[in-house]
C-alpha cells in the first residue's frame, strides 16, 4: 500500500470541526453558507418559486404561558441569567431540523416555540427543575444539539400549561477518562465536536460521527440511539454506553455497574432511545478507542445495487469489517451528492465507500483482506478518489439543504432497517410509495438510497427524496412520509434505524411494538413521570 493512499490522520482530518452556534432555520456556521450547484437548481422544475423564507427575528411568538410562580422559582434555582423568555432564545429552541420543521419556521410559524429556555448547570439542578415543572404541570423538553429530525423537540401541549426547553449546554465537561478500561465519562450537554476535540487531546476517539456531527451532542446521541458514519468500525452510540445517569421528576436513576451483568434485564436499554420521555440524561460513560494513526478510504464499483449489497453482506457476516462501509444505489451514484460539482453527472453502476482506520499495519492488513472479499463479489476498486471525496465532503452535505429550499426544491431524508433477505424488497416498496405519492401531486421526485449501516443479519436503508415544492410543501411532504411509513411497516421493516421516533414516527412505532409492549412502556413512564411532563407526545 502506498503511503500516499494510506493517509496519516493529521491536519486534514474532517472531524476536527470548530464548535459553531446553530442559527435556525439554517444549518451550521453562517459564515460558510453552501453555494447551490447550477445542476441542482434544475431539480426544482420550471414551476418552482424561489423563497428565502421569513426572517426568524420577525416571527411572532405567543406570550409565554408558564405560571409566574414557576418562572420565579426557576430563576431562584438556576439564577436569572439561566432562565430566558427572550424571542431569540425561544426561536432557537423551536422544533428541530427536519425539512418540515425548517419549512414551518421559514413560513413564519413560531407556534411550537417553548415558553422559557433554561440552562441548568448541574445534575441536581436538573432534578430539582423537573420536580418544579411537575408541580406546575409544565412540560419539559430536553435539548442537546437540537438536530432532531422526527419532531422530538415538539411536545404536545394538550395536557400541560406551558413548555420549558432545558438546554444542557452548561453540562459540557469531560468528567474523567479511564485509560485502563478505555472509557470516558461525559456530561450530556457536550457537543460531539467538542467531545472529540477533548478526547483527541488525550490520544483517543469516540468514533461517533453522524452527518449531524456539527450540531448534535452527547445527550441527544444517547436519547435517540444515534448511529455514526463509522458505525461498522466503532458501533452505534447505544452500543458504546457503559453507564448513564437519568434525572427524572421522581429523582435519579443511575444504571450500568459493570461492562456486562446478569443482574436482571439491562435497564440502560430503557433509557437509551427514550427521547426525553422518561427524564433527562445528564451523564454517560462510553467506550473510547485510540485515535487512529492512519486511514484509507476507497471507492468500489459494483454493477448494480444487489451485487453491491451482497458484497457488503459478505463483509458484515464473515469479515473483515472496515471502519466505514456504505453503498449508494444507481440513482445516488449518478447524482453523486458527495461531490456537489458533479451533480447530474452520469456514472453508471453503484459506488461503495470503504474506509479503514487504525495503525498502519492494521489498515494495510484489513484493506487487503477486504479487497479480496470485494473482488470475489464482483467489485472493482476505483481508488482513493471517491472515498476521499466522500470523507472530506460529508459534513458539508447538510449545508446544501438551505439553498435547495431557497430555490423551491423540497429535499428530505428518511431511513429504515431490515434483514438482508428483505433489503431489495423494502427498498423497492419505499421508493415506489414515495414516488407514487409525490407524482400524484404533480411533483415527481428523484429518490436516492444508500445502505448506511450494516450488521450480520441486516442493514439500514437511507433515502433522500428531492422534488419541486408544491404550493404547500408541509402537506406535500406529510403525504409522502405517510406513504413511506405505511410501506415500511407493510414490508416488515422497522420504522427507524437511527433517527428515532419523536412525534413523526409515534403511530408507526406503536404499530411496530404492539399493544402489550406499549402498555409496559406507559407503565414505566407513569412510574418515572407520573404527571406526564417529560416530552409529552414524544415516543408515547
Ligand atoms: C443534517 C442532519 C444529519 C443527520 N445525520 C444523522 C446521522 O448520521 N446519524 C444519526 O443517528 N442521526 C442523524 N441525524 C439526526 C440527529 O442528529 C440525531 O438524532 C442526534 O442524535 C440528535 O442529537 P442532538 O444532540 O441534536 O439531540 P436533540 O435534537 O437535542 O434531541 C433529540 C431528542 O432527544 C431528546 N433529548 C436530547 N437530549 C436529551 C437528554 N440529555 N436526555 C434525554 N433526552 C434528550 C430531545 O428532547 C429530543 O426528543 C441528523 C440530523 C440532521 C439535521
Amino acid at each position: 500500500m502506498s503511503d500516499e493512499a494510506r493517509r496519516p490522520n493529521t491536519s486534514d482530518d474532517e472531524t476536527a470541526l470548530p464548535v459553531v452556534t446553530m442559527h435556525r432555520p439554517r444549518w451550521g456556521d453562517p459564515t460558510t453558507p453552501a453555494e447551490l450547484p447550477a445542476a441542482a437548481a434544475a431539480l426544482a422544475g420550471s414551476d418552482a418559486v424561489a423563497d428565502p423564507g421569513v426572517d426568524p427575528a420577525a416571527v411572532v411568538l405567543a406570550r409565554p404561558s408558564v405560571p409566574d410562580a414557576l418562572h420565579a422559582a426557576l430563576r431562584g434555582l438556576l439564577g436569572a441569567a439561566n432562565v430566558s423568555a427572550e424571542h431569540r432564545d425561544r426561536i432557537e429552541h423551536t422544533r428541530g431540523y427536519s425539512t418540515t420543521d425548517l419549512l414551518a419556521l421559514r413560513g413564519g410559524d413560531g407556534g411550537d416555540a417553548p415558553d422559557l429556555v433554561v440552562t441548568p448547570g448541574s445534575h441536581d439542578e436538573v432534578v430539582r427543575l423537573l420536580a418544579l415543572c411537575a408541580e406546575h404541570r409544565v412540560a419539559v423538553v430536553p435539548f442537546t444539539g437540537g438536530t432532531s429530525v422526527v419532531g422530538g423537540l415538539t411536545p404536545q401541549r394538550a395536557d400541560v400549561v406551558g413548555v420549558v426547553s432545558v438546554d444542557l449546554r452548561r453540562l459540557d465537561r469531560l468528567v474523567a477518562v479511564d485509560e485502563i478500561s478505555r472509557t470516558v465519562t461525559l456530561q450530556a450537554g457536550l457537543r460531539g465536536v467538542r467531545a472529540e476535540e477533548l478526547l483527541r487531546a488525550k490520544g483517543f476517539t469516540l468514533g461517533h460521527f453522524p452527518q449531524s456531527y456539527a450540531g448534535a451532542g452527547i445527550g441527544g446521541y444517547a436519547a435517540t440511539r444515534s448511529a455514526g458514519q463509522s458505525s461498522a468500525g466503532y458501533g452505534r452510540f447505544d452500543e458504546m454506553v457503559e453507564h448513564l445517569v437519568l434525572a427524572t421528576p421522581r429523582g435519579t436513576m443511575e444504571l450500568g455497574t459493570a461492562p456486562r451483568s446478569a443482574a436482571g434485564p439491562d435497564l440502560r436499554q430503557l433509557v437509551l432511545g427514550s427521547e426525553g420521555a422518561f427524564g433527562i440524561i445528564t451523564e454517560v460513560t462510553v467506550r473510547i478507542h485510540p485515535a487512529p494513526a492512519c486511514r484509507l478510504f476507497e471507492g468500489w464499483r459494483f454493477d448494480d445495487f444487489d451485487a453491491g449489497a451482497a458484497a457488503l453482506r459478505r463483509l458484515a457476516q464473515d469479515g473483515p469489517m472496515p471502519t466505514v462501509l456504505r453503498l449508494s444505489d444507481e440513482v445516488e451514484t449518478a447524482i453523486n451528492l458527495a461531490d456537489p460539482d458533479e451533480l447530474g453527472a452520469a456514472a453508471g453502476g453503484c459506488l461503495a465507500v470503504v474506509g479503514h482506520e487504525g495503525v498502519a499495519a492494521e489498515v494495510d492488513r484489513r484493506r487487503d483482506a477486504t479487497a479480496e472479499v470485494l473482488h470475489a463479489a464482483g467489485g472493482r476498486c476505483v481508488g482513493p478518489g471517491p472515498g476521499e471525496a466522500w470523507r472530506t465532503g460529508r459534513f458539508r452535505a447538510p449545508y446544501l439543504r438551505d439553498p435547495l429550499l431557497d430555490a423551491g426544491v423540497l429535499v428530505e431524508t428518511l431511513e429504515t432497517v431490515t434483514y438482508w433477505s428483505r433489503l431489495t424488497e423494502v427498498k423497492g416498496a419505499v421508493t415506489a410509495a414515495v414516488t407514487a405519492a409525490l407524482t400524484a401531486m404533480d411533483t415527481e421526485p428523484l429518490v436516492m438510497c444508500h445502505v448506511s449501516h450494516v450488521y450480520a443479519a441486516g442493514a439500514s436503508l437511507y433515502f433522500t427524496v428531492v422534488c419541486p415544492q408544491a404550493r404547500n410543501p408541509i402537506d406535500q411532504w406529510a403525504a409522502a412520509k405517510t406513504a413511506a411509513n405505511t410501506a415500511i411497516r407493510a414490508s416488515g421493516a422497522s420504522i427507524t434505524h437511527h433517527h428515532g421516533v419523536g412525534r413523526d414516527h409515534r403511530d408507526a412505532y406503536h404499530d411496530e411494538i404492539g399493544d402489550l409492549a406499549l402498555e409496559a412502556l406507559r407503565a414505566v413512564k407513569q412510574t418515572l413521570d407520573p404527571d406526564g411532563i417529560c416530552n409529552p407526545g414524544i415516543l408515547l
